[in-house]
């Protein structure tokens, strides 16, 4: 939209009372009548979902830990036992057969011609590398089944034949028991055929102690050397074994109380009793004759087989809590499982009660490695639920936590290197290769043991928000959660496991780290949103102003569209306001010549009394004619504003002025046709003394709409002195023009009344002071009772003021209101209160010069009819039964101002100077 600048009028007659009206700058934002985005504002950038979703949770120090803990695979360590010579292998054959059962001669040859061939063959394990072996069938096994060398790689570490036991302690059991001593749990077990050492690893011998002493000698020489370690832990030695006698079941006997029957309860064995121990020689002592108490049988693969399965405890119990590190030191078990061989029949020709064993044995190695498979499936496949084949052992159900992955565990494997130990071998290998992919997600490694307690509340924190709404992802957690929580449950009534297993089990690393990176996710998306929201409620705060600030330009416009509608209206209506200013100016000189024709007529009329009167000027200021927009008229307007001021100024030896100021206005409707009329005549007389009379006489007109026709409003005052006799007289006439429609000029006529008050109480003084005789003649126009009261008032003064200055005060109600109220009102609104030393003073109505030509709209109304006072005063005087001849009202017509002749006097005049020499006798 497009601002046009409105048209240029004429400086006299538009007055622009609302200027120009810039567009307001709009606050901050540039805004235009068009529209357009803003610039000041930064684009709202893309929401950042790729960037969140591609973070990256760093991950905790102490969840690096336990995730290389959890993360870490079951060590298989596998330990070739060296090959016995032959004479060492009769001797030992020959040995064990004393204990064992009555052999079959024929199996016994056999046995021997075997054991004979594999001390002669050479081995058929090859280490490559200390994580991988090489099975080299033998000859005939490759040439008659044609089986090929098998390469079993990803041990821990292979110890040959060669190896120690403390180079096996250092590289297999040390980290354990470090670990055991930080407070972590662990179990070491070992697995193998018959006759390969699992024994002489674990226990060894007093020349070649096994894993177990080795371990107690290195945690009581290192809790000697810290004497605050010593004293603030206790270590408790339990030794129990599970042994099925003749196939009758298992049971659970205590090795150091005399084979005691043990039972167990879930996951805990009720009556095993623990040693506590304070060094390691007593260790070693409990464990030796607990080793005497084990059940062991002479079978054709070992002379001293065992025929239980073993476990050994070592608990550490924390005394007291360590406040300087807040660091809470819980009970940690070392177990360590040698496990009764795996036995062939062919090979150890077992038979009877014993080969019931091997059964229980074989059983037994079996479920074990049915777990260990299990929990090997169950954590390549989540889904695939972890088979509950623990339960088919006492001793899978005693090692459960650590079969399910939750606590970690070591193997060792031991085999033999002969040919004839090549199935056993390859057996074992092929069960066992599988376990070194097993994972422990073993929280327990890091917490477990040593935790902090403010891990612990940050772990429960985590636990706690149950009540948030979760995504279809967490919903899955929760359930596992749930699952956990339901295992964990079984657990606490259990009674064995501690707050730390239960830690361990709600939450573990992987469910943690994707529930923290969920987390993170959420409250980074959140952040997001929350900052896009706020940038989009900046622009929406910009935006609301921006609309604002453009209705308000919307307002000002169509405010601006309607003034200059108005100006246009004003500019049409300009043309006529010239014609109807031109009448105007014909009414101000009509006036003015009624005035020179006054005065000259008092001059001529005074010859006889000396009279003095000074007009210095007589200025006329032109009438204005101003078109003024203050009215609004749909209709063209046909007659203008015609305020007109009149100043006399008559220099005299005093000073008195008299200041009407007639304001005027008119509140029209639409089709009111004519303007308010403003008439101000300044007189300022110099007169004996200063008086001032200020009259101000607001009238108001306010017209019905039924109304065609408004009259023009006038007052005006013409004020004429007439000095007569000696002293100085005043005559002040004042003549007060309303039209005869005006009905509402009460308070006009009031104002007036006040004025003619005032003016006469001046006068009074001025007789009174002066003893003149003045001659008032005030053509009223009252309309109502109030106006009449005023003129009363007014003439009763001046009658008093008259009594002695013998004036005359004629009162002239208006043509038109004689003629419209009423015939008689006339003559009682014209009250000669004087017929001494008359003066009159007259103003002639006056008559618009409005040519029909012209303006045929105000043919209809009445026209204002300005008569000469002559004509009036003729007609009063007829009235009062005043002979003239030769007197015919000689009005202006047709607007035509009178043409005033000084050498001629008109019939008025003449009338008025016979009158005038009739009353003063002259
Ligand atoms: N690494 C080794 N060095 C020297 N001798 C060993 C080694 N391993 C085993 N032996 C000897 O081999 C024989 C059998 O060992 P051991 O009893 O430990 O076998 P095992 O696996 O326990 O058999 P079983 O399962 O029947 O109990 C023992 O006499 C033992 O001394």
């Amino acid at each position: 939209m497009e601002m046009k600048s409105p048209p240029s009028c004429p400086k006299t007659v538009t007055v622009r009372r609302n200027p120009h009206r810039k567009a307001r700058p709009t606050p901050s934002t540039n805004i235009v009548l068009n529209p357009t985005p803003s610039t000041n504002l930064h684009e709202i950038s893309s929401f950042p979902i790729d960037e969140i979703l591609s973070m990256q949770i760093p991950q905790n120090p102490q969840n690096n830990s336990s995730s290389s803990s959890s993360s870490e695979n079951l060590k298989v360590y596998l330990r070739v036992r060296p090959l016995i010579s032959a004479k060492i292998g009769d001797q030992a054959f020959k040995s064990r057969t004393k204990n064992v059962w009555p052999q079959n001669p024929l199996k016994k040859n056999a046995v021997k011609e075997k054991s004979a061939k594999s001390n002669r063959g050479g081995d058929c394990i090859t280490i490559n590398e200390p994580h991988s072996i090489t099975l080299l069938p033998p000859l005939a096994l490759q040439v008659s089944k044609r089986i090929k060398s098998e390469v079993y790689q990803g041990f821990s570490y292979v110890f040959s034949a060669n190896s120690s036991q403390d180079e096996v302690y250092e590289k297999m059991v040390s980290p354990l028991v470090e670990d055991f001593l930080k407070g972590k749990s662990g179990m070491l077990a070992a697995l193998g055929p018959s006759g390969t050492g699992k024994t002489h690893t674990i226990f060894g011998s007093p020349r070649e102690p096994g894993m177990v002493p080795i371990a107690l000698q290195r945690i009581f020489k290192r809790t000697t050397k810290s004497c605050s370690e010593s004293s603030s832990r206790s270590f408790y030695l339990s030794i129990f074994e599970i042994y099925s006698e003749r196939g009758k079941g298992e049971r659970m006997l205590d090795l150091l109380l005399d084979r005691a029957e043990l039972c167990m309860q879930q996951s805990t064995i009720k009556g095993l009793q623990e040693v506590i121990i304070s060094d390691a020689a007593q260790a070693e002592s409990l464990i030796a004759r607990a080793m005497l108490k084990r059940a062991t049988a002479v079978t054709n693969a070992n002379s001293q087989s065992s025929r239980s399965q073993c476990i050994i405890n070592v608990r550490c119990v924390a005394k007291d809590l360590d406040k300087e590190d807040d660091v809470l030191v819980n009970d940690a078990v070392l177990t360590i499982v040698d496990l009764a061989g795996a036995e062939r029949e062919k090979r150890t020709g077992n038979q009877g009660a014993r080969l019931l064993e091997s059964n229980f044995i074989n059983n037994t190695s079996m479920v074990f490695g049915l777990c260990l498979r299990s929990l090997l499936e169950h954590q390549k496949n989540p889904k695939k639920q972890l088979q509950k084949h623990f339960q088919n052992s006492l001793l899978t159900r005693y090692l459960r936590d650590f079969l399910e992955g939750k606590k970690r565990m070591t193997l060792i494997l031991t085999v033999k290197s002969g040919e004839e130990d090549f199935l056993d071998t390859s057996y074992l290998l092929r069960q066992a290769s599988p376990y070194m992919k097993i994972k422990f997600e073993n929280v327990e490694g890091s917490s477990n043991l040593v935790y902090n307690k403010r891990q612990v509340q940050s772990l429960s924190r985590i636990e706690q928000p149950k009540r948030m709404k979760f995504s279809g992802f967490e919903a899955c957690s929760i359930e596992e959660g749930k699952s956990t929580g339901e295992k964990n449950q079984h657990a606490v009534e259990d009674g064995k496991l501690d707050i730390k297993n239960r830690v361990s089990v709600d939450f573990n690393p992987v469910d943690l780290a994707k529930r923290e990176r969920n987390y993170q996710i959420t409250q980074k998306f959140a952040k997001a949103v929350w900052n896009v929201l706020k940038q989009y409620n900046e622009k929406l705060k910009v935006a609301e102003s921006e609309v604002q600030s453009l209705r308000k330009n919307l307002s000002d416009e169509k405010i601006r569209n309607f003034e200059l509608e108005q100006e246009l209206k004003d500019l049409k209506s300009c043309c006529n306001c010239f014609e109807g200013s031109s009448v105007e100016a014909t009414f101000a000189k009509v006036d003015t010549s009624l005035e020179c024709v006054i005065n000259t007529e008092a001059f001529e009329s005074s010859e006889t009394a000396e009279t003095n009167v000074e007009v210095d000027s007589l200025n006329y200021e032109a009438s204005e004619c101003n078109s003024t927009p203050k009215t609004y008229d749909s209709t063209p307007r046909k007659d203008q504003d015609a305020p007109s001021q009149i100043k006399a100024d008559v220099h005299s030896p005093s000073l008195m002025t008299s200041e009407h100021n007639v304001i005027s206005e008119q509140c029209e409707s639409p089709s009111t046709e004519h303007q308010d009329v403003l008439n101000q005549i300044n007189v300022d007389v110099h007169s004996l003394s200063l008086v001032t009379s200020d009259c101000n006489t607001i009238s108001e007109q306010h017209d019905s709409p039924s109304r065609e026709h408004q009259d023009v409003f006038s007052q005006e005052y013409q004020v004429a002195f007439f000095n007569l006799e000696v002293v100085n007289t005043s005559c002040l006439s004042v003549e007060n023009f309303n039209d005869r429609d005006c009905q509402n000029g009460s308070e006009s006529n009031t104002a007036t009344g006040q004025c003619i008050n005032q003016t006469s109480e001046i006068i009074s003084l001025n007789n009174e002071d002066l003893n003149a005789s003045n001659y008032w003649a005030i053509k009223s126009n009252p309309p109502n009772a109030d106006t009449a009261d005023y003129v009363a008032s007014s003439s009763q003064l001046l009658s008093t003021a008259s009594t002695d200055t013998r004036s005359s005060v004629l009162l002239f109600p208006s043509e038109s209101v004689q003629a419209e109220e009423s015939p008689n009102s006339s003559p009682s609104s014209i009250k000669v209160l004087s017929t001494h030393d008359c003066d009159i003073s007259y103003v002639p109505k006056r008559k618009p010069n409005l040519d029909a030509s012209r303006k045929p709209l105000n043919m209809e109304k009445p026209k204002r009819r300005l008569l000469p006072a002559s004509s009036i005063l003729l007609r009063d005087i007829s009235a009062l039964g005043v002979e003239d001849e030769t007197e015919k009202p000689k009005g202006s017509r047709n607007g035509k101002k009178v043409a005033v002749n000084e050498g001629k006097r008109t019939q008025g005049s003449i009338s008025l100077l016979r009158l005038l020499k009739n009353n003063l006798n002259i």
